[in-house]
């Protein structure tokens, strides 16, 4: 059973070679694909494509709660996200990497939880990454020489279309990156216990920089970062220590009133 899951985002579909494919049903429906099965470095891995196989499913319009429950069932502990974002800062260039370490919450109508009642929880969101996965791919981006920034925060907007000028300015004024997927992705895989981590790989300057940014440049820049991502993938994965001691999980021993 595969204890680390990759979600893996536009531009990144080939970070390894699948060994079988299982089509997972949950209670929420489908998951954006069949979850792959295969091994970076010895470790098992489960993946899955966020956006689909083709990239036809619109950040909008992923089944996070499918994908995330679909990872669970599989023995999941531990989900590494990646995402491609915009930078709302100078120092956040194209093509850096960044560990990020808050979010902000922009969407506007996804399905944000598996407790819609009669169980009631409220689950602590103060630091929503797994420490322990931070470290190792912070370490390892920076090891491979990769102009890699600690900590960012990620404001999540609904999309599918970007930002104008005026929300660009606005977002910037207390965002590092800019995206539409990682809200509600880690707030489920929380909810169910698990490890979350978000590698992600600036792709352009949002509008408050410059020229309107276009979804086909950020695919294009994605693809020059998936070598990056393999490598920090390939060399981080291995080090991700077997036995939890994170605490990730012990938010499940208070949410529920
Ligand atoms: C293809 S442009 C916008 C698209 O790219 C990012 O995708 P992901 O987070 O899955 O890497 C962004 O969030 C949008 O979904
Ligand atoms: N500028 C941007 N805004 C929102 N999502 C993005 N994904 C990549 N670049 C983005």
């Amino acid at each position: 059973m595969p204890k680390i899951g990759i979600i893996g985002g536009s531009g990144v579909y080939g970070v390894f070679d699948p060994k079988e494919s299982i089509k997972v049903h949950t209670p929420y429906g489908r998951p954006s694909a069949p979850v792959e099965i295969g091994e970076i470095n010895g470790v098992e891995i489960a993946f899955l494509p966020r956006h689909g196989k083709t990239h036809d499913i619109p950040p909008h319009e992923v089944n996070y709660r499918a994908n995330i429950w679909a990872l669970h069932e599989l023995g999941v502990e531990r989900v590494i996200g990646i995402t491609a974002v915009g930078s709302l800062r100078e120092e956040y260039k194209p093509g850096d990497i960044v560990i990020t370490d808050q979010f902000i919450d922009f969407t506007k109508k996804r399905e944000y939880t598996f407790y819609n009642g009669p169980r009631v929880a409220h689950f602590s969101m103060a630091d929503p990454f797994c420490p322990e996965m931070r470290k190792v791919f912070i370490e390892t981006s920076k090891g491979l020489g990769y102009d890699t920034h600690e900590k960012g925060t990620y404001v999540c907007i609904e999309g599918p279309r970007f930002s104008t000028r005026a929300e660009s300015m606005m977002f910037r004024s207390y965002a590092h990156i800019i995206g539409m997927t990682l809200v509600p992705e880690i707030v489920l895989a929380r909810e169910l216990g698990m490890c979350y981590v978000n590698i992600a790989a600036i792709t352009d300057y949002d509008v408050w920089a410059e020229k309107p940014v276009d979804a086909q440049e950020v695919v294009r820049v994605m693809k020059e970062n998936e070598e990056k991502i393999r490598k920090i993938l390939q060399e981080g994965v291995p080090k991700i220590p077997e036995e939890r001691k994170c605490g990730c999980a012990d938010v499940l021993k208070t949410a529920f009133v």
